[in-house]
């Protein structure tokens, strides 16, 4: 096969095994890939998202149950009721018990507005009378009019600069179950605005609440979504647009949406005793980042395998390819080149002295009467003297010199830089040592004598018009006789 589709070849092999390998290695990737991303994407949507949100709503309701227990105890207290039945005579003591009750239960505030009076006590002293006109007091007729013995309403509280305060307000009756006022405490939200806090920084997610309006009324200490602040409309968010088309009012759920580019996972989750919806937010980049990053760390490793198995396949492809060149232009029986491998070494020698204008000279060796030998000591004979003559050739001769197993018992040798006389005197010496010699075959000391073909070359000599004189020198040479050297001038 021509060279140049030897390396065709070896270049489809070399792309296709590319192909086959990173479309091999890329399908993995990518299957394990998605595989694990929809895993975590379930893992979020299903359990993560909403155990952060029961967590927070748990906890959310832990601190409340506390104060609940106090208000609830405040209202079945015998002093409070006692004290309104008996007219609300000394303020002090009602203030003196509201401050016990600040004090020892560590609550933000402490409170009984009576139904007789409208009177709004607290641990100070009197903070106010209650209007039915006024906002702020709404809340007040509510929990007289309610059939709930208590509500968890949040609110500012004015008795300590507007904070925002979680309010139990408990019903208080008498003793025959009419209405004598409201009592409670009141929680700053401090301690959820730290959950918040807590939850976010865990477990790198956006914790807030929303009123049924779609308010945030709580977040943490850094804000809402995207930094929104307490009292902000969802609506009024930049980038939450894809979020309102999918949930234009708050309602229970999980929920998926685009912000910009980046994508979010939503569970939104009611909370009855506030009236507000818990919203728990993750980004989907922090989520599958670690994948993602895995999934390029593994496309490198996969490139740098193919790329090892590609030099490796070369490597090797290049060896056998050399190999196979080697076994096409090598006689095996004299590890000589043969024809082939001739061809190629002469065609160059030739172009370089006819170039430089040096002195080439060819030499056909042949055997004498080898088919002789054959017959009378056998093949193996034969071969032994073909491989030991072969030696000695190459060991009579240059390094430069080319000599190569022309055919049979025939051998054929290029002298470099050898004009036909200097060509003359080493073929006739090559000729008598041969003579001189013997080869030894099992028991057999066999001896050969040679004819040899000699001429040099001309200028616009080819190859084949080169060897035809030489091979007609050593037809000369056979013809009158054997065992010598002829020459054919480079003339003829
Ligand atoms: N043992 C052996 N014999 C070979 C090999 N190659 C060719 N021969 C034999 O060499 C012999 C050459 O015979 P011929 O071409 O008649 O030449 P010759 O007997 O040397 O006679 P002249 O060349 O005229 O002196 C043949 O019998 C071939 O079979 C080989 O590799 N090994």
């Amino acid at each position: 096969m021509p060279q140049r589709s030897l390396n065709h070849a070896k270049l489809s092999l070399l792309l296709l095994l590319f192909l086959l390998l990173i479309c091999g290695f890329l399908a993995t990737s990518l299957a394990s890939y998605y595989a694990s991303r929809d895993a975590i994407h379930a893992s979020i949507v299903e359990t993560e998202l909403p155990l952060t949100s029961d967590t927070v709503y748990s906890e959310i309701q832990k601190d409340l149950v506390r104060p609940v227990l106090i208000s609830s105890m405040m209202s079945r207290d015998t002093f409070v009721r006692d004290w309104v039945m008996n007219g609300e005579r000394d303020v002090d003591q009602m203030t003196r018990y509201l401050r016990e009750v600040q004090e020892h239960y560590g609550t933000f505030t402490s409170f009984f507005i009576s139904e007789k009076t409208h009177t709004y006590y607290q641990a100070k002293g009197v903070l106010k009378t209650v209007r039915e006109d006024e906002p702020r007091d709404v809340w007040y007729f509510r929990v007289r009019d309610m059939a709930e013995p208590y509500e968890i309403n949040v609110d500012v509280d004015m008795a300590n600069q507007d904070r925002l305060t979680f309010f139990i307000n408990y019903r208080v009756l008498d003793y025959e179950g009419n209405f004598l006022g409201a009592t409670g405490v009141g929680l700053t939200v401090d301690a959820v605005v730290k959950l918040i806090d807590e939850y976010q920084r865990k477990y790198e997610r956006n914790v807030y609440f929303v009123d049924t309006e779609g308010k945030i009324t709580l977040t943490g200490a850094e804000g809402g979504p995207f930094g929104a602040r307490t009292g902000q409309s969802l609506r009024d968010i930049d980038g939450l647009e894809n979020l309102l088309s999918k949930l234009p009012k708050p309602q229970s759920g999980t929920y998926e949406y685009q912000e910009h580019d980046r994508g979010h996972f939503l569970n939104v989750r009611f909370i009855p005793e506030l009236d507000w919806y818990l919203f728990v937010d993750k980004q989907d980049s922090s989520a599958l980042a670690g994948i993602r990053q895995s999934l390029y760390l593994n496309m490198l490793i996969c490139l740098l395998i193919t790329l090892v198995v590609l030099a490796l396949v070369g490597l090797l492809v290049r060896r056998y390819q050399q190999d196979i060149e080697a076994l096409a232009t090598t006689d095996m029986l004299t590890g000589l080149p043969n024809r082939r491998g001739f061809d190629l070494l002469a065609g160059q020698a030739l172009r370089e002295a006819q170039r430089n204008q040096e002195p080439l000279s060819a030499l056909l060796i042949d055997i004498d009467h080898f088919k002789a030998l054959n017959d009378s000591h056998g093949h193996l004979a034969g071969d032994q003297v073909l491989s030991s003559f072969a030696s000695r050739l190459r060991d009579s001769l240059r390094q430069s010199d080319i000599l190569c197993r022309w055919g049979g018992e025939e051998f054929i040798v290029l002298l470099k830089n050898t004009d036909h006389h200097a060509a003359y005197q080493l073929a006739e010496k090559l000729r008598q040592r041969i003579n001189d010699s013997s080869f030894r075959f099992a028991e057999a000391e066999l001896k050969v004598e040679t004819s040899l073909g000699l001429t040099e070359l001309r200028a616009d000599d080819t190859l084949h018009s080169l060897i035809s004189r030489a091979d007609h020198a050593l037809y000369r040479a056979k013809q009158s006789g054997r065992n010598r050297v002829c020459v054919e001038p480079a003339g003829h």
